[in-house]
């Protein structure tokens, strides 16, 4: 199960919500770093406030899959009206970048080899 983090904890580990990685259907995402250094992803929710118990649910079954390719739901926060995901970091860039012009980059060599390993996580 994906640990439940305090929205204190989350304020801490993104210094305040200052890094924001992108914006997505339903919110920004913003770098975190855990205390031993892993990087995160931590998607903050806006307006699911009235919708908390399907929240919790989702997270409950999302939370249980573990996939190589499939990015993992470390955490989550439901405090109050915050409700926050917490993924593992993936330095590889939006997933779309992949499918609509990942393979004509790619034969340009726009990307390292290291982001082209990556690729099957992305
Ligand atoms: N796990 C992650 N690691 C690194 N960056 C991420 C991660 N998840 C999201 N991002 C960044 O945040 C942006 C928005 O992500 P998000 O998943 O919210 O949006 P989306 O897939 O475009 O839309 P939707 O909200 O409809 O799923 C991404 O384009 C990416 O730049």
């Amino acid at each position: 199960m994906p640990t439940r983090f305090s929205y204190e904890e989350l304020t801490v580990m993104t210094e305040n919500f200052s890094k924001k990685l992108g914006e997505g259907g339903f919110g920004s995402v913003f770098e975190g770093i855990m205390s031993d250094g892993t990087k995160l992803a931590v998607k903050h929710l806006q307006g699911v406030s009235n919708m908390k118990k399907s929240f919790l649910a989702e997270v409950a079954a999302i939370g249980s899959i573990q996939h190589v390719h499939l990015v993992r739901l470390v955490g989550f926060c439901a405090e109050k009206s915050h409700m926050l995901l917490v993924y593992e970091y993936m330095a590889s860039g939006s997933l779309d970048r992949w499918i609509f012009h990942g393979k004509h980059e790619r034969s340009h060599g726009m990307y390292g080899k290291e982001s082209y390993q990556t690729l099957p996580r992305a």
